[in-house]
């Protein structure tokens, strides 16, 4: 296809391709596959086997990874063995030119390419024309970025590590389980109480608050277990929604972002019920003497599996000169 550019979304778990292009003004995506980064030794077997796979043929292509990217090479922040550079991929594939982008620079990105409806509303609010807008969320990491607004339709993303920011508990279960953490871990960031990533040691020491046995459960079993009624799964998955949107409201706050906040990430999506409970827009809003500052401010959950590869092919397209 004339003018397209291979795209990838590489996360801890799951990695995603497709080839992406602009057509009558919008991006689209076709030949979308989707592996799982386990199967793979590198990013370059997961990418071949893509390649093969479809028969997709590119020049150009642009990669969203789940970790920082400095001078264009990267190394998986939850898949440390995978490390890539825009060098290496165009040498070993032929590419004319490779840009790597992290994961969440890519999914802020893909923002402006959709519509405010093809977004599911978690707290409603009114957007303020122009303010930043954060796009943040737990996957098997924790990815945020900020969007700006630039003139003529330019956009940007400020994107760093904010998912390694300081955990802030506030009830008594809270403070128990970040001690347990700091125990265990010495630093606890929202990324370890509110990611896949984290989803096993939080659990362990949710079964030490509670006293029960610690057993080897899938995140499915653990959700079930809270569906049919168990306490501590009720808490466990509760305290790592507070987590999640007191994270966005403190990066609000940080950035003014009262364009609004965009979730994204597979953790967010299947706990989304108790991402809107009156408990979690108490932990988004509550501020002290700034808590009329997040009164207003929208938040929207982003559940469609092909934004960080629009976003990446929107980012190649226009590069942020942040
Ligand atoms: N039912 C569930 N409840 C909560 N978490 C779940 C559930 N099922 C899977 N997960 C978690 O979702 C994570 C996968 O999220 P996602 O699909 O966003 O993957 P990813 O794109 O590879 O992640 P990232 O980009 O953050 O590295 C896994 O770590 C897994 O533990």
């Amino acid at each position: 296809m004339e003018g397209s550019v291979l795209v990838g979304d590489v996360g801890g778990t799951n990695v995603r391709f497709a080839l992406a292009a602009r057509r009558n003004g919008a991006l689209s995506i076709e030949h979308f596959q989707k592996f799982q980064g386990d199967d793979f030794e590198s990013f370059e077997d997961a990418l071949k086997q893509y390649l093969d796979k479809t028969g997709v043929r590119a020049t150009v292509a642009c990669f969203a990874m789940a970790g920082p990217v400095r001078d264009q090479k990267v190394t998986l922040t939850n898949r440390a063995k995978w490390q890539v550079s825009s060098t290496g991929l165009e040498a070993r594939f032929g590419f004319e030119a490779v840009r790597l982008i992290n994961d969440f620079q890519a999914m802020a990105r893909s923002v402006p390419e959709f519509s405010v409806s093809s977004f599911e509303e978690i707290l409603p609010g009114t957007s303020q024309t122009g303010a930043p807008m954060l796009v943040a969320g737990p996957g098997t990491g924790f990815g945020v970025a900020t969007l700006l607004a630039g003139a003529n339709g330019q956009w940007s993303v400020v994107s760093g590590e904010g998912g390694h920011m300081a955990y802030a508990p506030r009830t008594d279960i809270e403070h128990d389980l970040a001690r347990l953490l700091a125990r265990d871990h010495g630093y606890v960031s929202n990324e370890l109480v509110a990611s896949g990533s984290g989803l096993e040691e939080v659990h362990r020491a949710f079964c030490e608050i509670f006293d029960r046995d610690c057993l080897n459960l899938s995140p499915e079993t653990m959700r079930q277990r809270a569906d049919d009624g168990d306490e501590m799964f009720q808490t466990l998955i509760e305290v790592r929604a507070l987590a999640v949107m007191g994270a966005a409201g403190d990066l609000v706050l940080a950035n003014g972002a009262l364009g609004g906040v965009v979730l994204a990430g597979g953790v967010s999506e299947r706990i989304s019920e108790f991402l809107k409970t009156p408990l979690a827009r108490q932990r988004f809003t509550s501020r002290g003497p700034m808590s009329d500052y997040l009164e207003t401010c929208p938040v929207w959950l982003m559940r469609d599996a092909s934004a960080p590869l629009i976003g990446a092919a929107a980012y190649f397209e226009q590069p942020s000169r942040i």
